[in-house]
């Protein structure tokens, strides 16, 4: 199987870098083209990874498509490759964060054309990720190997396009979130005398472990809170302290800020 990417920067890399890591696909399957050649030279070379000389060689040379530039060149792009694809019928994988399938179908054209909306998370590099996906109807035969690729980067959710924005938030973007997070509570210890280094490693273990509890403990993260809170004790003082600096609060508010955000790509 062929698959090409139309786009070659951070999310396009972190699916290929998966893919490989999975022996999903080799090398010699994928082939990509971007904006300017020389952002994505080095990378091609290091992986062995093909590079088409336009947007429209992608698609005669692959069996499927993945449409990962910024939402806003959705749709000069799709209108520069829209003969490319009318002659191939290539099934098109789009991560457009805030364009929906019905987007995608005006620029199209049609309604007939074998679209998957997918958004990942750039952990899907360490096949580590959550990625949703929703499909229009002209989709449903190409699915199941769609799913099959997306399933070798980590754990995947069919989910309704309405929900896309929320998620979003939850997954697409979270990892940024977490990453800051995770700076947060390093850069403290290195208030109080860590390095850097061992901060970083101590924070991000802590991070790792936590999220691996919640997803294999029947308990709820609140109930997981409790457990780790002694009477009287050190987390009690630092959760009251954090949640008088706006803790959570703070989170909704970002929560909030991205969906806003991805439903104003939308409009
Ligand atoms: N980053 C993330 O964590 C996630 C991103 N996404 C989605 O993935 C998509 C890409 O995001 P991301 O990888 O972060 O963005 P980047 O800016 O890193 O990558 C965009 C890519 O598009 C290329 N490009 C620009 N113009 C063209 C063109 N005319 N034809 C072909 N390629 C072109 C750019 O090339 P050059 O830079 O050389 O101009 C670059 O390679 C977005 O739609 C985003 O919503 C979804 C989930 C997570
Ligand atoms: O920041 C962005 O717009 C993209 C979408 C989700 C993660 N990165």
């Amino acid at each position: 199987m062929q698959l090409g990417f139309i786009g070659a920067g951070n999310m396009a890399q972190g699916i290929i870098d998966g893919l490989l890591n999975a022996e999903a696909l080799t090398p010699g399957d994928i082939i990509i083209h971007g904006g300017h050649a020389a952002n994505y030279e080095a990378y091609a070379q290091k992986t062995g990874v093909q590079v088409a000389a336009n947007n429209s060689a992608v698609i005669a040379a692959s069996d499927m498509v993945v449409l990962a530039v910024k939402p806003l060149m959705a749709s000069d792009v799709i209108a520069e490759i829209l003969p490319a694809l009318q002659a191939k019928t290539t099934p098109l994988l789009s991560l457009l964060s805030g364009v929906s399938l019905l987007q995608i179908e005006g620029y199209l054209g049609t309604k007939n054309y074998p679209l998957v909306r997918v958004m990942p998370n750039l952990n899907v590099a360490i096949n580590a990720g959550m990625t949703a996906y929703a499909a229009n109807a002209a989709a449903q035969a190409v699915l199941p190997a769609v799913v099959k690729l997306l399933d070798a980067l980590g754990e995947t959710i069919e989910l309704a396009e309405q929900h896309f924005s929320t998620f979003v938030a939850l997954a697409g973007s979270s990892p940024a979130f977490v990453y800051m997070f995770i700076d947060a509570l390093a850069r403290a210890g290195v208030k109080h005398g860590l390095t850097k280094k061992q901060a970083d490693k101590i924070a991000a273990q802590a991070v790792l472990g936590s999220g691996a509890m919640v997803l294999q403990s029947d308990e709820s993260p609140f109930d997981l809170v409790d457990k780790v809170s002694s009477p009287g004790g050190t987390t009690v003082a630092g959760l009251l302290a954090m949640e008088a600096a706006g803790f959570m609060p703070s989170v909704v508010a970002g929560v909030d800020a991205t969906i806003a955000k991805d439903q104003e790509e939308q409009d």
